[in-house]
């Protein structure tokens, strides 16, 4: 358990993968931090824990796999930033067990999702994608069999959140009747109805969209025995999660014809970069549209997210603000000044905040602002302490045993 002192900004590393849009890049620079280190593309294997071995910040999207022996790697590591929504390609457990809390962007991409599913709806229900790819081929296929307007359609959608709850009022007002189904109940935006179960909804759907995140209860929560459940004729969107189609069952029944088209933004497996082939059952039907993972993909939610995440990696790593961290105690602090600040990260066992207040007791230590946050099996104490009394609270802090790190502001 060794104490983490606040660095020169220049000397803090920060890592940023996946292309990042560069504004994360020009706020980091702004709020003073010059050690950036930017890749077009994801590492995988020895190159990420090579890469993540020095990395005080790492900053991602979806592809990057930081899993719990990446994380092992990553001795130096604060914090990391998921910049998109999905934190599932974290080891949520393993970063908060190394007392690293993992930042996202909940909100900035959403609109864009809304957006092209939308789209896509409209493009199924006139059977676009085979007459477009039929075109390609030099086919003509002029014929108003099985095209039809959204007005007055179903549309089901699976998890009514950020995106589900934008997407139906979107829908609405082409004129379409959303019905939603979602393990909470929800207010219903608009004249949305909320159904009971997933098979009411695919029942009654002629279109269903998925807007769920990747849990161990929405892997394959679409498999054949739903599919056989959805209208024939119906469609199937999927800008989710690739674990949560079964992409054979999908591609039978779309084969089949019961199914009559499908929108696929995200896979099961995904080429780790753009120079790598692209895999899956869908590929050759022309009634599905597959798009390489870019629901969030547009100029204005990567800009927008660049800005969020980066900004929250810079005020943690300023102050220890950890509000809307996602695994971890969520602590909002303003500035510091005239003081020294120190995050102490401990196991949340009973007795922490005691040891430390009789250790800087004993040693006359005077704590003139102090917060505690827990979550789950992480305490998070920050304290506020004559600067000059900040190297032994430090001290002090790295005896106690629960002490997981400790970082000094000074
Ligand atoms: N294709 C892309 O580029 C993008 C994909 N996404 C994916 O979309 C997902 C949803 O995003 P948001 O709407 O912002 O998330 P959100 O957290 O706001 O909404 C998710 C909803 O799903 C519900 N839910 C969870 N488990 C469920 C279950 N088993 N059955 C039914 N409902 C369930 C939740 O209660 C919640 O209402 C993200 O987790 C991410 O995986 C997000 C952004 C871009
Ligand atoms: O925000 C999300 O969860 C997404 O799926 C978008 O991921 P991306 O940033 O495009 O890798």
């Amino acid at each position: 358990m060794s104490a983490k002192h606040s660095l020169d900004k220049n000397k803090i590393n920060i890592l940023l993968l996946e292309g990042l849009h560069p504004s994360a890049e020009e706020v980091l620079r702004q709020e003073g931090y010059t050690n950036i280190q930017s890749y077009k593309s994801s590492l995988v294997g020895d190159d990420l824990k090579k890469a993540i071995k020095d990395a005080h910040f790492i900053g991602i999207r979806s592809r990057t796999q930081l899993t719990k022996e990446v994380i092992s790697k990553a001795n130096k590591l604060a914090a990391i930033g998921c910049f998109c929504i999905g934190t599932n390609q974290v080891d949520l457990d393993a970063a908060a067990e190394a007392g690293i809390p993992v930042f996202n962007a909940p909100f900035s991409n959403t609109r864009s999702v809304a957006e092209l599913v939308l789209g896509e709806i409209i493009m199924l229900m006139r059977g676009i994608p085979e007459k477009n790819a039929k075109a390609h081929r030099g086919q003509w296929l002029k014929s108003a069999a099985g095209s039809h307007e959204v007005r007055g359609k179903t549309l089901g959608i699976v998890g009514y959140g950020h995106i589900g709850t934008q997407l139906g009022i979107l829908a609405e007002t082409l004129g379409m009747q959303v019905i939603f189904y979602d393990i909470e109940k929800k207010l219903p935006l608009g004249n949305a109805k909320q159904v009971a179960t997933l098979n009411k909804l695919l029942a009654q759907s002629d279109i269903v969209s998925l807007h769920v995140p990747q849990t161990n209860t929405t892997k394959n929560m679409i498999g054949s025995a739903q599919l056989e459940k959805m209208k024939a004729g119906s469609h199937l969107i999927n800008a989710s999660r690739g674990t949560v189609v079964d992409i054979e069952a999908l591609a039978l029944a779309v084969s089949a014809g019961h199914i009559a088209g499908a929108a696929v933004d995200v896979f099961p497996v995904e080429p780790k970069s753009n120079q790598d082939e692209f895999n899956s059952p869908l590929r050759g039907l022309d009634n599905v549209i597959l798009t390489p993972h870019v629901g969030g993909s547009t100029a204005e939610a990567q800009a927008n997210i660049g800005i969020e995440v980066a900004g929250k990696l810079a005020k943690y790593s300023d102050n220890g603000s950890t509000l809307s961290a996602v695994n971890f105690p969520e602590v909002s602090l303003s500035s510091h000044e005239g003081r020294s600040r120190l995050l102490h990260i401990h196991q949340n066992k009973p007795g922490v905040l005691i040891q430390i207040n009789q250790a800087f007791s004993e040693k006359g230590i005077n704590i003139s602002a102090q917060h505690l946050q827990t979550k789950g099996d992480i305490g998070y104490v920050v304290m506020e302490v004559e600067s000059n009394q900040a190297e032994s609270a430090l001290a002090e802090l790295n005896t106690i045993k629960e002490t997981i790190r400790v970082r000094v502001l000074f």
